[in-house]
């Protein structure tokens, strides 16, 4: 069995005049939770609906789970799991109802009644999906892409819409199937979500992966300069620096004790992101 679960070279996707996926090469070890972030249209989903089988590409090679998903079996898709960013679910059927039909895809599914529990939706279990908030509506998906017991689970902007006590329990339940040896590919627009989750993180903008690292190295965070800023009797002051432990020890010497307005920043996801994607535009 390959160590690879996916594997990208050279893949690109035309629309017209448009190249949505213009290039992209791609390795996702078994095993990791992977992160593709990008600003609307940087083609993201484009991306992921070509390793699922779901869209034809232009050029370039793919292989998931050692086959192309150009030519997907029924085999290989019931060794897949699909959290899509529409569903187009059954209004009529309730919560359990659901997922059991899901379950009867799968050859080896898991218990319905587990996967309802561990979306957090045992109390609305007999409740048609018609009456489900946009929250509720979005676990059910997770539900469904999970029921079939994944080797590797695609989820498209998973936890838009969820609530944030929702979002940090989905968060559990990524990890522990992490944890189990499911490799995920999420796409999300949440910062916090792809440091939470992500083993790695890929950021793509305008069709190209413009950098892959762990979330903490990402466009050189864990090597970034802090900045030191203080109030000296002459004003606001500010400094970059290696050592900021080395300039606040000398700061609270030279004021003897507290230093007015202290603070120490290093660069967030965000602004890393954000700088990223501006370069990229
Ligand atoms: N079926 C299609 N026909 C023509 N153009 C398309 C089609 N699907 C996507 N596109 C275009 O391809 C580009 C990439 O779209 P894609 O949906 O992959 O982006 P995304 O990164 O997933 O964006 P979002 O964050 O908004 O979901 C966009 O410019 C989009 O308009």
């Amino acid at each position: 069995m390959d160590e690879t679960a996916v594997r990208v070279r050279g893949l690109r996707k035309r629309y017209g005049d448009l190249d949505a996926v213009n290039g992209v090469d791609l390795d996702i070890p078994r095993g990791e939770v992977f992160a593709l972030l990008g600003p609307n249209g940087a083609g993201k989903s484009t991306t992921v609906e070509i390793l699922e089988g779901h869209r034809r590409r232009t050029g370039g090679e793919v292989s998931v789970l050692d086959l192309d998903p150009g030519r997907p079996t029924r085999g290989w898709r019931a060794r897949i799991g699909i959290v899509p960013q529409t569903s187009n679910e059954q209004p009529q059927l309730s919560v359990r109802e659901m997922v059991r039909h899901f379950a009867g895809y799968y050859p080896a599914p898991r218990d319905p009644d587990e996967v309802i529990e561990a979306v957090g939706l045992t109390g609305k279990a007999d409740a048609r999906l018609s009456v489900l908030s946009g929250g509720q509506r979005r676990r059910v998906d997770v539900a469904l892409g999970i029921v079939g017991d994944p080797e590797l689970l695609f989820l498209d902007e998973p936890t838009t819409g969820f609530d944030p006590d929702a979002r940090r329990r989905f968060w559990q339940l990524i990890k522990g199937l992490a944890g189990g040896g499911t490799t995920i590919l999420l796409t999300t627009h949440y910062l916090d979500e792809a440091e939470a989750l992500a083993d790695r993180v890929g950021v793509i903008a305008g069709g190209r992966l413009v950098e892959v690292a762990p979330p903490g190295d990402l466009g050189g965070r864990a090597t970034a300069k802090a900045r030191v800023r203080w109030t000296g009797p002459e004003g606001p002051q500010s400094l970059e620096t290696d050592s900021p432990t080395q300039v606040v020890a000398e700061l609270g010497h030279r004021f003897d004790g507290e230093v007015p307005g202290l603070t120490v920043t290093r660069p967030t996801l965000e602004d890393t992101y954000l700088s990223m994607i501006g370069a990229g535009r």
